[in-house]
């Protein structure tokens, strides 16, 4: 690997100092902060500034969960008083809606890089050597470093009738709100639009090969995601895996499950893990060898085994946060153009699922937990949210605090119910700070509302 220390190239040997392949979440900041430190930079984005977060994914699921909120409040006006005549949904005006923003989003995204005097290639690069990129209009420019920043892209299965189905690319788009909806995969995405188009009014099948979803997060909280989904109507197909889709005249998709009988929906969204970017991407022009899913290897530092070459974000296949991209992106920058080496620290990221109801986790869950420390306290609080008193659906939220068993320090705070990420964001900043349950006891409850729950568990 290349050294930390390489100063900014002042000189004019090349086009650029630095040329970003790719205007997402990482690429924007890394432009945007070595920008700013003074050096030339250029960014290639093949679709749209912005990328995966903005334009088709974090931004517009986030506006479909609050669409989805919405129609789940509507679901029962009668215990607040109201009634509503004549309710309908109409589908394309929530898409309209949300598509108009993301085109706002983008626009500022365009003026940040403009502001910082980034100049943007509005189409596809490909690494041509150590220091050349080739544009798709035939252009090859060079520069002094080179950062990779192109994201993921959705794993597709194989099987007869794969080219009938759709990836969250496409769901953001849909012309007509599918009435009968298979989610394959147990991951983040699989949950999140199942939540959305079920709330939303759509039946919601979800297949998974395992009886496990959710992995990575504490197995008790995932236990009660997948019984508040199953009460909500969302049809489980646990331990199966698609053999085939045929479309018929009408447009509707015959699935075949390998059972007896074959399932019939109008859309079939694939959502099993998403793939480096890094096909027909030139790697082998600069000696990179990529890893077994196609991600590019970096070390600490985001350095390449090619020393004028870097990589952040989704295509180094660390962690697939917009957060973590932004903090790989801007240590890059930081490290290589503002003479401030910096790493990223990914110990307790926080993380949530905006399924309805929502997850939210940080630190170990109870099982790592167990494996890592043995004996662990876990405090809990399983309670009904005061907001699902109004709601047909007697739900119970449920928040989890695992702790050392002598010092009491929080290794890890798990929750599930209304807006449960917004209140994990705040508790995992007293697990990043070491803090032990004690300083939750000591709190005073902030009296009525569910973030309370925190400061009284048992
Ligand atoms: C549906 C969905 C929902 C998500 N929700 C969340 C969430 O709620 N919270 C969260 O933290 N994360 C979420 N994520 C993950 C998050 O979007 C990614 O982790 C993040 O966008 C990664 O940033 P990046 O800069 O690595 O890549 P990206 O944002 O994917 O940017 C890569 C860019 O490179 C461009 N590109 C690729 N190849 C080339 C090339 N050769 N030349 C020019 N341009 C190229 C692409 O068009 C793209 O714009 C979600 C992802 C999806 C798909
Ligand atoms: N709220 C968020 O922060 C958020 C939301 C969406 C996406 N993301 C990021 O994007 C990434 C991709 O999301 P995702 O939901 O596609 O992936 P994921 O890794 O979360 O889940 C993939 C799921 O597909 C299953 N699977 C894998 N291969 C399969 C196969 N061949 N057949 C059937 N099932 C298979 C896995 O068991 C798993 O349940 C996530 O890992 C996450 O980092 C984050």
């Amino acid at each position: 690997m290349a050294d930390t220390d390489t100063p900014a190239d002042a000189g004019t040997e090349f086009d650029y100092d630095l040329f970003v392949i790719g205007a997402g979440s990482g690429g924007v900041r890394a432009s945007r902060i070595a920008a700013a430190h003074g050096a030339r930079v250029a960014v290639a984005e093949e679709y749209r500034v912005g990328g995966t977060c903005v334009i088709r994914g974090c931004v517009p699921k986030k506006m479909l969960v609050y669409g989805a909120m919405f129609a789940e409040e509507l679901g029962h006006p009668e215990n607040y008083g109201w009634t509503i005549e004549g309710k309908t949904f109409d589908w394309p005006t929530l898409r309209d809606f949300v598509k108009k923003d993301v085109d706002r989003l983008e626009g500022l995204y365009g003026n940040t890089l403009a502001n910082n005097k980034v100049e943007v290639f509005a189409e596809r690069a490909t690494i041509a050597g150590p220091n050349a990129v080739k544009l798709a209009s035939g252009r090859e420019v060079t520069a002094g470093k080179i950062l990779v920043a192109t994201g993921c892209w959705p794993a597709m299965p194989d099987f007869p009738g794969v080219e009938h189905c759709i990836t969250s690319n496409e769901m953001f788009h849909l012309a007509e709100q599918p009435r009968r909806l298979m989610v394959v995969g147990g991951g983040y995405i699989a949950m999140e639009f199942a939540g959305v188009f079920n709330a939303l009014g759509s039946e919601v099948t979800l297949v998974n090969r395992t009886d496990r979803i959710l992995r990575s997060y504490d197995e008790q909280i995932v236990d009660r995601m997948l019984a508040i989904a199953m009460g909500r109507g969302i049809q489980m197909r646990m331990h199966s895996l698609i053999q085939s889709v045929e479309k018929d005249a009408d447009g509707c998709l015959h699935v075949d499950l390998g059972e007896t009988d074959k399932v019939v929906v109008d859309q079939v969204l694939i959502a099993i893990g998403r793939q480096p970017n890094t096909a027909g991407l030139g790697l082998e022009n600069a000696g990179i060898q990529p890893g077994p899913k196609g991600e590019i290897p970096v070390d600490e530092y985001n350095r390449t085994t090619c020393e004028s070459i870097f990589a952040v974000g989704d295509v180094t296949d660390r962690v697939q946060l917009t957060p973590v991209a932004i903090r790989e992106g801007h240590a890059f920058a930081d490290t290589q153009f503002g003479n401030k080496p910096r790493t990223v620290d990914y110990s307790s990221i926080p993380s949530a699922v905006f399924s309805q109801p929502p997850i939210a986790g940080v630190g170990l869950t109870e099982k790592q937990a167990r494996e890592q420390y043995g004996a662990v306290k876990v405090y809990s609080s399983d309670f009904r949210p005061m907001k699902n008193i109004f709601s047909p659906h007697a739900e119970r939220g449920l928040y989890k605090m695992i702790v050392e068993e002598t010092s009491e320090k929080i290794l890890g705070i798990h929750m599930i119910g209304p807006e449960a990420p917004e209140i994990l964001q705040v508790a995992a900043v007293a697990l990043k700070a070491g803090l032990t349950k004690q300083a939750f006891d000591d709190t005073v409850a902030l009296h009525p509302s569910m973030a309370e729950e925190l400061v009284l568990l048992r």
